[in-house]
């Protein structure tokens, strides 16, 4: 709790320091953790622009634009999309939102995905959210999502864990060593993760 609180007050003198740029929280956790719905009740509440990278990529895939099908293919086989494709997509939402506080949803999901945000937008995450759930809960809520997705199925949903595993906790472990990374429990219903999520917005002074 105490190395909780020192981290929380480092990124609050940071975040209320140097605000000519974008305030960025990367927002990550594996599958199914409940990320894109903690997102959706900060964004209301704190007044971010809530972008998520899963989100525009499916976008992108139905818009038959010239890399639909290779996305299609990407996240139905739970692979990672070739960063430049998220990172622009990413850049255009950040720059056309009018906003200046983002949470960047599902992103970076590889190092590659880390290493081309920075040379492309330029800028690194003030704070990363990781959302922390056991395997089986993530089951669980991936299989009874029920909202059409490609990739919303147990062949798929192997794949993404092991991607997570290996591909997205060593980005998570880069930031944790930067003293960037707020870790919250994912168990129990949206309101009760919420309120841990909670606090950890209301101290960044933004
Ligand atoms: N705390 C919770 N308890 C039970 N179900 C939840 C909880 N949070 C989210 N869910 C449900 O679990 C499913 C996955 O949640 P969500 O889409 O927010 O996860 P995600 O981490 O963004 O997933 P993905 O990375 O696959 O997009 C949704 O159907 C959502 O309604
Ligand atoms: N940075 C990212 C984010 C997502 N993808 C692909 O989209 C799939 C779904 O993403 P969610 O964030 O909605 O879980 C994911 O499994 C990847 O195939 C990506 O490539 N890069």
């Amino acid at each position: 709790m105490a190395f909780f609180k020192t981290v929380i007050a480092k990124l609050a003198t940071e975040a209320s320091s140097n605000r000519c740029n974008p305030f960025i929280a990367f927002v990550l956790g594996g599958p199914g953790s409940g990320k894109g719905t903690q997102c959706v009740k900060i964004a209301e509440t704190f007044r971010f622009a809530h972008l998520s990278a899963g989100d525009l990529l499916r976008e992108e895939m139905s818009s038959n634009s010239e890399n639909g099908t290779m996305i299609h293919d990407i996240i139905k086989d739970g692979k990672i999309v070739p960063s430049e494709i998220t990172v622009n997509l990413l850049r255009k939402a950040i720059h056309s939102s009018g906003n200046h506080k983002f949470l960047i949803d599902g992103f970076p999901r590889n190092e590659e995905n880390r290493i081309s945000f920075e040379r492309i937008v330029g800028v690194e995450p003030d704070i990363v959210l990781f959302f922390d759930c056991p395997e089986e809960e993530m089951v669980k809520r991936v299989l009874n999502r029920n909202q059409g997705r490609v990739d919303d199925n147990i062949d798929t949903m192997k794949k993404r864990l092991e991607v997570f595993k290996k591909l997205n906790l060593p980005v998570i472990d880069y930031y944790s060593a930067k003293g960037k990374v707020c870790k919250i429990n994912a168990v129990g219903t949206v309101n009760e993760v919420f309120e841990k999520v909670q606090p950890v917005l209301a101290a960044l002074r933004i």
